[in-house]
């Protein structure tokens, strides 16, 4: 008899296949005549070669096999995240939860996506066919009993549940308005968390609740209390007994910490406090009196959820590297027989140029000629002279320290000397739109700062530039690579995380006609990076039948929720097949 086992075949698990097995030992594996180990991707002979196993047990006993991914059993699943497109948007996590569930939808699970209901003016509409399903209830937490009323929408196959709380209602954006982060994100973040717990076992939902046996996948620091919950608010009584949890980490950078006494808030039992207990290095605390001890809402989950994933392979393995790990990646490299990476795909009917009602003019692979008059119309638009010859570099994304935007706002005076033009779309850190529009200034013939959100002209900015700018310090997966590629628009991305593995570098002597879609650079640097961009220019410019090249790989690829969406259901395949945690 064989007995299967399915942990991570990335390259940094290693080490980790050790703890897994010991696990099994329980079960005298000498007993079983052969152990499967299962993996999502094809197994290396360098992994075989190294894989450390736990004493008694032996090579010959153990087999590698890549998972097939088809759809075998059907789940109820239950998305729990800050935001999801397009209802609530600030970035890729909306993106995600917008259009992954429906893909997972597709393939006959039924599934349900927990969001709150944010009224702040700019999107309310969005929420306008979300009917109250009148079932109100208590929540405890934050020291008393919160009503939260549930509003619903059966669109697309899945159930969008709102949670309606009066912290959701406020002008700004969903985390802050212009003076900062709001200073009660914890609670309005736990508080989706409970009504999260609570939703599938009370609201009848097409007439039936989804019932104790789903699968949570809970997304980043805001939905990262639902596995301690899973574990010390419900199974103790019976409850959820055969529920799962799946962490998905789009940001590793946000963790959701704050101070140790905010922990007997939470609404869970004392003695699982280690669980999210984070106690910060000596040099890194603020005064005598500090000791360093913090609640840290997505170290909780890297603990107690039950399978963890990335967005992308590369990712996966940089978080267990000091250098990518921000502070948790020797707790991840503890858990690396859970960990996996799945990159993103992207919603192909709201990104198709062919269809885009956003651009001006739409275009194919087999006719191109929409997307050089989208380029003229951007260039217009923007009030740059109107020159088909003149490269047309893009830049979209948050104004943050993770995108590389004080790389690029720092390599404008070198880049400008060339004949090129820049648009830069983005807002956020306050600093760098200040800078936007001071380099704006300066060369008023070549560069724009656009600091805002504007979807349109995010849209327009990917079909009408020819090359697109990500130098991202890291990238968990990275969306904008992928809907330029889809666009026909170059990507220029530094060669790290999700964008390593979306972007293959250009190399015209390889198979025939050339490959890659793009240019990956590396180190993270400025001459790095122009040398890049140098080098795309001069591509562009001199050389029209392999910029076609480009851009026609970039533009056949398969970015479908498809294969991603097999892959998750591998992984709650996965998480079933271990017993959850009981803490
Ligand atoms: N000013 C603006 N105007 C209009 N649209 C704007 C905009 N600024 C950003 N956007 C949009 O927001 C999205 C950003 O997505 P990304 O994946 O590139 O980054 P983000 O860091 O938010 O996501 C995190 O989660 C996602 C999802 O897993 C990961 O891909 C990523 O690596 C990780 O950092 C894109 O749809 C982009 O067009």
């Amino acid at each position: 008899m064989a007995l299967r086992v399915a942990y991570s075949s990335h390259p940094a698990s290693i080490q980790s296949y050790e703890s897994p097995l010991r696990r099994y030992h329980d079960l005298e594996l000498s007993k079983w005549e052969k152990l499967i180990v299962l993996s999502l991707t094809p197994t290396t002979d360098d992994f075989k070669k190294e894989i450390v196993l736990p004493t008694g047990i032996t090579k010959d006993l153990i087999s590698f096999e890549e998972e097939q991914t088809k759809t075998k059993s059907k789940y109820n699943v239950v998305f729990v995240t800050s935001e999801a497109a397009p209802y609530s948007k600030t970035g890729g996590l909306g993106d995600v939860c917008g259009s992954l569930p429906i893909a997972l939808a597709a393939r006959g699970h039924r599934i349900m996506v927990l969001s709150p209901r944010y009224l702040n003016g700019s999107r309310d509409k969005n929420y306008s066919s979300a009917k109250n399903l009148e079932m109100n209830i208590n929540l405890s937490c934050f020291g008393g009993e919160q009503e939260v009323a549930f509003f619903h929408e059966y669109r697309a196959g899945v159930d969008w549940v709102f949670v309606d709380h009066p912290s959701y209602h406020r002008p700004g954006s969903l985390y802050g308005d212009e003076h900062g982060t709001f200073g009660d994100n914890q609670f309005r973040f736990t508080l989706l968390c409970h009504a999260a717990c609570e939703a599938p076992l009370v609201l009848p939902l097409g007439g039936y609740t989804y019932g104790e046996n789903c699968l949570f996948i809970v997304n980043d620091w805001h939905a990262s209390l639902v596995p301690a919950l899973l574990g010390a608010k419900y199974r103790p009584h019976g409850v959820y007994k055969d529920a799962r949890s799946i962490l998905v980490i789009h940001n590793l950078a946000h963790q959701g910490v704050e101070p140790a006494i905010t922990y007997e808030k939470l609404g869970l039992p004392p003695e699982w406090y280690g669980a999210l207990e984070w106690i910060y290095p000596t040099w890194a605390r603020k005064h005598a009196h500090d000791t360093g001890a913090t609640v840290n809402m997505l170290k909780g989950a890297i603990v107690t959820a039950d399978r963890i994933l990335t967005v992308s392979q590369g990712y996966a393995w940089e978080i267990t590297t000091p250098e990518g790990g921000q502070g948790l990646n020797e707790l991840l490299s503890s858990r690396g027989c859970i960990l996996d990476g799945i990159t993103n795909g992207i919603d192909v009917d709201v990104w198709n140029p062919a269809s885009d009602k956003l651009i001006p003019f739409n275009y194919s692979v087999d006719d191109l000629s929409g997307k050089s008059l989208c380029k003229a119309a951007l260039q217009k638009d923007l009030g740059l002279a109107v020159r088909p010859e003149c490269p047309l570099i893009g830049f979209i994304g948050r104004l943050d320290y993770q995108k590389g935007t004080d790389l690029i706002l720092s390599a404008m005076p070198e880049l400008l000397k060339d004949d090129v033009q820049f648009i830069m779309l983005g807002s956020g850190d306050p600093a760098t739109e200040q800078s936007m529009r001071l380099t704006e200034s300066s060369y008023s013939d070549k560069f724009r700062g656009w600091v805002g959100y504007n979807e349109t002209i995010s849209h327009q900015v990917t079909a009408g530039c020819d090359i697109l700018l990500m130098p991202s310090r890291f990238e968990p997966c990275g969306l904008n690579q992928l809907y330029a590629m889809r666009y026909g628009t170059v990507p220029v991305v530094h060669c790290t995380g999700g964008l390593r593995d979306t972007v293959q570098t250009f190399d015209p002597f390889a198979d025939g006609d050339g490959c890659g879609t793009g240019w990956a650079f590396s180190p993270f640097s400025m001459e790095s990076m122009l040398l890049a961009l140098q080098t795309a220019i001069g591509t562009y410019k001199e050389h029209k039948f392999w910029w076609e090249g480009l851009m026609n790989r970039g533009m056949s690829k398969n970015y479908t929720w498809d294969n991603a969406a097999a892959k998750y259901e591998q992984i709650m395949e996965w998480a079933l097949m271990d017993l959850p945690y009981t803490g």
